[in-house]
């Protein structure tokens, strides 16, 4: 599933992925031709409310990632279920600290469901991800602003604006490749940066705010919707959505042809533009 995704990406057709959280949305992007339903720890804030990834658990992901694999799964009514590729974020303290536990909860993550996982950090992650890879689980490297570091990051910033960070992100993308990742993801990174390191590396880059450059876009569901207004605990007029989230359901009127819509979009490389970048 994941080698035949890597192999169509190589014909250079684009990679579109959404964050999907249960078993109904899973079937319907399945359908939709999504090819890669990314479980995200934004779970924390979009499903569980609140303000920031941190809080989310192992039990947590494996639960979800459990109701999305069994959404996608090829049946009788969804034959096309074989054609998504699920990744799920391997959550906050679950893989930094220790490569023995990052390896048992990766594959506490495959057994629920999942092709690939997902982790957060560059050079300080590089081991950890040969570890995994070296043990079979596949790995997907996100690097620029990465959620799980908020408070160390200051905020929900830019990454890699200066000529040294965006040496060190292209160092990291270059080293995660090395160590074999499927797939690098560049979170609210400058269009240019991402694009440049897309082409000097030889693994499929997804974009969240990074640009047309990368070779996938990734949204999260409830912004593609227009539906999040910020955690449980703020009133919606205090939430201001990133400037890379862009509701499709607006255009469109229906949740399934805003799925399609984004879909689409993605593969003809009009979305994301100028105004969803940095
Ligand atoms: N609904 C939702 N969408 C996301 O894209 C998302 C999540 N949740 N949860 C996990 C992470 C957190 N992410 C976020 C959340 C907020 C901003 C944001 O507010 N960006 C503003 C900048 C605000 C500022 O400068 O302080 C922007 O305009 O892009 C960016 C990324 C991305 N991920
Ligand atoms: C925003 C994406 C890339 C993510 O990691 C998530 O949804 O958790
Ligand atoms: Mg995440």
């Amino acid at each position: 599933m994941l080698e035949a995704l890597l192999k169509r990406t190589q014909t250079g057709e684009k990679i579109a992925m959404l964050t999907c959280y249960d078993a109904t949305f899973a079937k319907l992007m399945a359908l939709a031709g999504v090819d890669v339903l990314l479980v995200g720890d934004s779970l924390g804030m979009v499903i569980q409310g609140d303000g920031n990834t941190l809080h989310v658990s192992m039990q947590d992901m494996v639960y979800h990632t459990r109701c999305v694999s069994n959404g996608a799964r090829p049946r009788a009514d969804n034959p096309s279920g074989t054609n998504s590729v699920i990744m799920s974020d391997m959550p906050a303290g679950s893989y930094e600290h220790d490569k023995a536990l990052a390896l048992a909860n990766a594959q506490a993550l495959i057994e629920a469901g999942a092709h690939i996982v997902k982790i957060e950090g560059g050079g300080n992650m590089v081991d950890t991800a040969a570890y995994l890879i070296m043990h079979g689980v596949p790995v997907c490297a996100h690097l620029g602003f990465t959620p799980q570091s908020v408070e160390k990051l200051g905020g929900y910033k830019i990454q890699g604006k200066t000529a040294e960070s965006a040496h060190t992100m292209l160092a990291d993308a270059q080293a995660m490749a090395h160590a074999g990742v499927s797939m690098v993801l560049f979170e609210m990174v400058p269009a240019a940066l991402a694009a440049h390191i897309t082409q000097q590396i030889a693994v499929p880059t997804i974009g969240i705010g990074a640009g047309a450059g990368c070779s996938g876009q990734v949204l999260v569901l409830q912004d593609l919707l227009g539906i999040y207004t910020g955690p449980a605990d703020k009133a919606p007029e205090d939430y201001k959505a990133p400037r890379f989230a862009q509701n499709f359901l607006h255009q469109t009127g229906s949740v399934q042809q805003a799925i399609a819509t984004y879909v689409s979009a993605v593969k003809a490389g009009c979305f994301p533009e100028e105004q969803h970048s940095y």
